[in-house]
């Protein structure tokens, strides 16, 4: 006989509806993350809430909680049957969406063991090369030119008299370029104003749909997992907002993808040393690294990501035009370091390495208090037995260690609660702080996320492929500001952090805007 679950007898706030549950709160929360700081806060690191039609979650920022789901379980715990069909909808059959055997439904009614994760793994294999460190490092010129691209554009702007400059418009750009190129040997020149029906796709992806859909909607995505995925894949052709809009943005990357590979295919291969890992998968001989077109195509949808080092970007620098004595001593740090280096030479990898005590704590910080994707959503494929390492009261005063799960357990993972845990992080886990990497007891952390412990780059087998490459634009972008811009965080507005999809900022009274981070530039030098 299966044993029972203890999920009911944990605590959780009082579901405002049954048949919606806390779903509306949790999409309109003043700014992202507010209630899962408040519940954590109230009811421990592991609590109960309500989905749609009366369904429990597990909303959880439990750091043993969090390994044995997304490290120890592999591909146990699979995401979300109706959150991996809008990842569909968006970025089609590519990684983000792969998994064991794309099949929710019967993964929901199997008994056999299907999470074998050989789909995903294929994707991995073939996209990994592209990852290496060794490769990402060599992009860093083409980092440093762009961001040098971008500051030429602001510094033509406040000679102009314009000091307010959005940042993260110019981010989004830069950021495009930069991964156009590196990843895809793709020239899509956004910073020059060209392509602009992605940029623009990208920009209104999420606006004024996804934080606040109809309740119809969120019912019926309640119901997906109910569906096979033969027939749900055609929810992508619902003729409402959210849908068109995932649509176009997918037809528009497969079609620059198709227009890429036809072009690189009229090179003989041996004569494109840049030919990229992508086009080579097509041909491979080894059907365990081979994808399909549409697989191929699909990978292009991965720009998206691009919004994620932007929007970190855009925090970072709103944290340094507040905390003005950071952004004097990263650069005094930089002239200095400049200063040793031949004229005519820009800084390496080792030199921004060097830039440790500043840059590298700076960046973890920044992506541990603003992180872009703040809830993974995941379902148990199988009965389980989860060990808690914060354990909690529950409803009936008793203590629990340990949390006893059934097939189809969903869980919402709060990336955004774990990264301000204050057993881990310390007492002032709500605060800009970028020291408290260096006094944090490491040995006493459990061993998560693939950066820093950060939670933010999610973990495990599906952990974020993508965060070497942030970190380094992250530092040449940085590195690149700071060095030629003071920074002032403008008194008059109030920046806002909204959850659409990715957490980003916007400004508050003007949210109609869409994504913004005004900051007043000045030149460095003067
Ligand atoms: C600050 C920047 C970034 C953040 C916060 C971030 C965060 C994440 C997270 C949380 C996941 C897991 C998603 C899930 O489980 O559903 C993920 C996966 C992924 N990320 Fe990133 N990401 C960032 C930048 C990038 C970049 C720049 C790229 C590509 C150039 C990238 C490529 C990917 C890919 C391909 C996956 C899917 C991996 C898989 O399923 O195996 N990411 N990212």
């Amino acid at each position: 006989r299966r044993k029972r679950d203890n999920v009911r007898k944990l605590r959780g706030p009082p579901a405002p509806s049954w048949l919606l549950g806390h779903e509306p709160e949790m999409r309109v929360q003043a700014e992202a993350g507010d209630l899962d700081f408040a519940w954590t806060r109230e009811y421990g690191a592991t609590l109960k809430t309500k989905a749609c039609w009366g369904r429990q979650e597990v909303l959880t920022a439990d750091p043993r909680v969090l390994q044995h789901i997304l490290h120890t379980s592999g591909y146990r715990y699979p995401k979300r049957p109706d959150v991996n069909q809008s990842i569909r909808n968006l970025m089609g059959r590519g990684i983000v969406w792969a998994s064991g055997l794309n099949l929710p439904y019967d993964i929901m009614h199997a008994d056999t063991d299907y999470m074998t994760g050989e789909v995903h793994q294929r994707h991995r294999k073939v996209m990994n090369p592209a990852f290496t460190s060794q490769q990402l490092r060599g992009f860093l010129p083409l980092f440093q030119s762009t961001a040098s691209r971008m500051t030429q554009k602001w510094k033509d702007s406040i000679q102009a008299g314009d000091q307010t400059i959005n940042v993260s418009h110019w981010l989004a750009r830069s950021t495009l370029d930069a991964i156009g190129e590196t990843a895809f040997d793709y020239h899509f020149d956004a910073l020059e104003g060209a392509q602009s029906e992605l940029s623009e796709s990208l920009k209104y992806l999420f606006a004024d749909t996804t934080p606040f859909p109809p309740a119809w909607d969120l019912l019926f995505k309640a119901l997906w997992r109910y569906i096979p995925t033969s027939i749900l894949q055609l929810v992508e052709y619902m003729p409402s907002k959210e849908y068109r809009r995932f649509r176009n943005f997918k037809t528009l990357t497969k079609g620059i993808a198709k227009g890429l590979i036809d072009q690189k295919a009229k090179i003989p291969m041996e004569d494109d040393a840049t030919r990229d890992v992508m086009i080579r998968s097509n041909v491979s001989e080894d059907p365990n690294c081979r994808l399909d077109e549409d697989e191929i195509l699909s990978q292009m949808a991965s720009v998206f990501f691009l919004l994620c080092i932007a929007a970190t970007l855009s925090w970072l620098l709103y944290e340094l035009g507040r905390h003005p004595e950071d952004q004097t001593r990263m650069r005094e740090e930089i002239q200095h370091l400049r200063g040793r280096l031949p004229s005519g030479t820009d800084f390496t990898m080792a030199h921004l390495d060097s830039l440790n005590t500043l840059l590298i704590l700076h960046s973890q910080e920044v992506l541990r208090l603003h992180p872009i994707v703040s809830t993974l959503f995941r379902t148990a494929d199988r009965d389980d037995i989860l060990p808690l390492a914060l354990p909690v009261i529950t409803e009936d005063g008793q203590t629990m260690t340990e949390l006893h799960i059934r097939k189809g357990q969903d869980f919402r993972l709060s990336v955004c609660a774990y990264n301000r845990l204050p057993s881990v992080w310390g007492d002032d886990a709500d605060e800009w702080n970028p020291r408290r990497f260096l006094d944090v007891p490491k040995e006493k952390q459990i061993n998560i996320g693939v950066y820093a412990n950060l939670m933010t780059f999610s973990a495990g087998v599906r952990g974020c492929i993508g965060w070497r490459f942030t970190l380094i634009e992250l530092q040449a972008f940085t590195v690149e500001v700071v060095e030629n811009f003071k920074i002032v965080f403008p008194k008059d507005i109030e920046i806002m952090r909204m959850a659409l999809g990715l957490m980003v900022p916007m400004v508050k009274g003007k949210m109609h805007e869409g994504t913004q981070m005004p900051l007043h530039l000045s030149l460095a030098e003067e």
